[in-house]
């Protein structure tokens, strides 16, 4: 077997990934005389916080590339920089480096050298645990990870994007856990208001304040014995983080309106699909309840960094469909080979193959449903504006965000402002939703509560989409163009923040504010 061969084998200990480390010397940018070695066989290389290597360089991007041992060769994957990837001067995508290339992204560059050392990663034999599925390598050395951790009492903190399995990783620490005959309960952080959100955690006493007219115990107390999932954790008011670390420095909690701290044995796996420690950084989270939360830090893979699991995740889906274990499987395997060929990097990851899969079997089609979808044209009506002083990619990514915000405003409107069936007409998690109405100010992020079923708080009405008496499709005679692209679905975010009363440039259009009346 060759020297700097990555490969899995059978081990005295059981399965277990060989690899190297690799030394990176950061030879320009503001990091520059940094040296240091990383573990293979895949390194996350960006500026966030959650990469494998952090550089602190504005020019480059969050996930900027990877770093994949191959053989005795390194590969280098741009994975969609904004400022792009060079190998020894040249634009990639994706390349195999030399050991003496230099690898450029944005104002920084790096020198990389595989080392010879050889380190030894445990694998699990499994391709499950509890309900979640997976064969590839970042998979099972998740379930290796997750074998350890179940027959702990640590806290785990489970990173990952929407639609990864964070709640299945819970449930299975749980279930194979010394408390699996204790409740298993699930608290999302952001599905309630935070006035709210104290009394559902901790409970309150009878009185303890206005409109509290029985004596309710919280999800902590209901815990009790097992585990409680607290899902989007960094969601938690600042205000309420004391009383959660006190929670878990203590294990007891103290009822609203109660003084006598009540026992609360619970295991806590908390999980949030952003960098937790990145909001430590912007000061909405406390360092000290990060610490106490992350014992165990769980980050489980985005589906296109494991895209060999989607043949046994599409069989395991087809199951689940037909409502049986043993059923046979049915789409042909040349369609999950094209499934693998995503156009597009599964953004809602699993939950989105999910998705598709059962849209595919529900329907009876043969051709994975993405195809149709890519190819048409858009409508004419939904034309965008286009704007040539901005590079194409900018004016893209505008573009997606608004038809995002437009999406979510109309999935919202015709389920009510109800956050979980507009999450579901999506296709996507209840976080990526939230997240759209929070970036588009659809409604500020104290004003959860009552996204159940609720209908939109009085305060703020759901805003209109689409043609409205005051934004046709095109503007009206007369209408001042800048204020009717601004209103527009597909403005960009930009013109979004154009100040109003702003006149174009040829005339055309109303007066300026100021001249309005008279
Ligand atoms: N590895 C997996 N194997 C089988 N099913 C999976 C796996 N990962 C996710 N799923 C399925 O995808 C869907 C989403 O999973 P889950 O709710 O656990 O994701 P999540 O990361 O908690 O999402 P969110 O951040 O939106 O809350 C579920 O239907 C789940 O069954």
């Amino acid at each position: 077997m060759k020297d700097w061969n990555t490969w899995t084998m059978e081990a005295d200990r059981g399965l277990e990934l060989r690899t190297h480390k690799i030394r990176v010397e950061v030879s320009r940018g503001p990091m520059a005389g940094v040296v240091t070695e990383v573990l293979g066989p895949e390194v996350r290389v960006g500026s966030g916080k959650d990469c494998d290597l952090v550089l602190e360089d504005p020019t480059v991007s969050r996930h900027h590339l990877l770093l994949r041992i191959e053989g005795d060769l390194l590969r280098v994957l741009d994975t969609t920089s904004r400022n792009g990837t060079t190998v020894d001067g040249v634009r990639i995508r994706d390349a195999y480096a030399r050991p003496d290339s230099t690898i450029g992204l944005g104002a920084s560059a790096l020198r990389l050298k595989m080392m010879r050392d050889v380190v030894a990663l445990p694998l699990s034999s499994r391709t499950r645990f509890g309900g979640l599925v997976g064969a590839s390598v970042p998979m099972r050395r998740l379930f290796a990870l997750l074998e350890k951790i179940a027959r702990t009492h640590a806290t785990v903190l489970v990173e990952g994007e929407t639609g990864t399995g964070k709640e299945l990783v819970a449930a299975a620490i749980h279930a194979e856990s010394a408390r699996a005959s204790g409740p298993f309960m699930v608290f999302d952080c952001s599905s309630v208001s935070a006035g709210v959100l104290e009394s559902e955690l901790f409970g309150h006493k009878r009185g303890g304040f206005t409109g509290a007219t029985e004596s309710r115990m919280g999800r902590f107390e209901a815990a009790h014995g097992g585990t409680l999932f607290l899902d989007e954790i960094g969601e938690l008011p600042l205000e309420l983080q004391p009383k959660l670390l006190r929670a878990l420095e203590t294990r007891t909690i103290t009822r609203i309106g109660e003084n006598e701290p009540r026992r609360a044995d619970v295991r806590i796996v908390a999980a949030t699909n952003r960098s937790l420690a990145a909001e430590v950084e912007r000061g909405r989270f406390r360092e000290d309840l990060y610490y106490r939360l992350a014992v165990v830090p769980v980050r489980l893979p985005p589906l296109r960094e494991r895209l060999d699991d989607i043949p046994l995740l599409v069989r395991h889906f087809e199951k689940e469909w037909q409502g049986r274990k043993d059923a046979p499987p049915l789409l042909p395997n040349e369609v999950l080979e094209r499934m693998k060929a995503h156009p597009r990097p599964w953004p809602g990851n699993v939950r989105e193959l999910r998705n598709k899969v059962e849209m595919m079997l529900s329907l009876g089609l043969d051709e994975p449903p993405w195809a149709a979808e890519e190819t048409e044209e858009p409508p004419s009506a939904v034309l965008p504006v286009v704007n040539l002083e901005l590079p194409l990619h900018v004016g893209l990514a505008h573009l997606e965000n608004a038809y995002k915000r437009a999406y979510v405003e109309r999935a919202l409107r015709e389920t009510g402002y109800n956050v979980s069936q507009a999450a579901k007409i999506a296709g996507v998690g209840r976080a990526f939703v939230q997240r759209v109405m929070r970036r588009h100010g659809l409604r500020s992020s104290d004003e959860g509560g009552g996204s159940e079923g609720g209908a939109a708080p009085a305060a703020a009405p759901p805003p209109v989409l689409g043609p409205s008496p005051a934004q046709g499709e095109s503007p009206a005679p007369g209408q001042n163009l800048y204020e009717w692209y601004r209103k527009h679905p597909l403005a960009s975010s930009e013109a979004r923040q154009w100040p109003e009363g702003l006149v174009p440039r040829n005339g055309t259009g109303s007066k300026r504010r100021d001249e309005g009346g008279r």
